[in-house]
């Protein structure tokens, strides 16, 4: 039995591009727990943490977990609060190069875990307030790493990316299936 450990529609989407068969089981963990850290050790951690609570509770299965986190001159910017630190982050990006690194990690019964973190570069073309104000209209910066959802009507927003455009949406597919592959 294979279980991905997530509870975005959006990871479960992307797993059946490589996966026909899981089950979905959201980890429950407290992610303002974990120690500050730099994206890329923060995101793996946070895929090991929630692959720890499923393992506990389902001992016999594949456990795919990951996490998705944007870095900014090495801030750390995950889902915004409200609307105004919404605004605060794209204003920021706005213009500049940012990275969103996604952790992912697989675990296996008896067997030492498999993790990678990869790193997407993402340009933001530069944006007036106006444009800001008429991207969180859509509300789509909701429950969103860095305020965006490059896979919607946040397409307006990225002028080029380098890297995995679905690990910027929250799973890198083809990273992960190489890693399912040689388990
Ligand atoms: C930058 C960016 C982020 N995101 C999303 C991906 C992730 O779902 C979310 C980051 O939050 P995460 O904490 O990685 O994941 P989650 O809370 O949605 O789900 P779970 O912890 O149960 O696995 O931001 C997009 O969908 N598009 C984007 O362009």
């Amino acid at each position: 039995m294979i279980i991905l450990g997530s509870r975005s529609p959006r990871r479960q989407e992307l797993l059946r591009l490589i996966v026909p068969d899981f089950e979905v089981q959201p980890a429950q963990i407290d992610e303002r727990a974990l120690p500050i850290l730099p994206a890329p050790e923060y995101v793996a951690s946070l895929a090991a943490e929630k692959g720890a609570d499923l393992a506990k509770r389902y001992p016999m299965a594949t456990i795919i977990t990951a996490d998705t986190m944007v870095s900014y001159q090495h801030q750390l910017l995950g889902k915004p609060a409200n609307r105004q630190a919404a605004f605060d982050t794209l204003h920021m990006l706005s213009g500049q190069v940012h990275e969103v690194y996604t952790g992912v990690q697989v675990l296996q019964p008896k067997q030492p875990a498999t993790r990678a973190v990869v790193e997407t570069k993402v340009w933001f073309w530069p944006l007036t307030a106006a444009e800001i104000e008429a991207y969180l209209d859509t509300n789509e910066y909701r429950d969103k790493a860095g305020s965006y959802g490059i896979q919607g009507y946040g397409a307006r927003l990225v002028e080029r990316i380098d890297g995995d455009f679905y690990n910027v949406v929250g799973l890198p597919v083809s990273t992960l299936a190489r890693m399912l592959r040689a388990n």
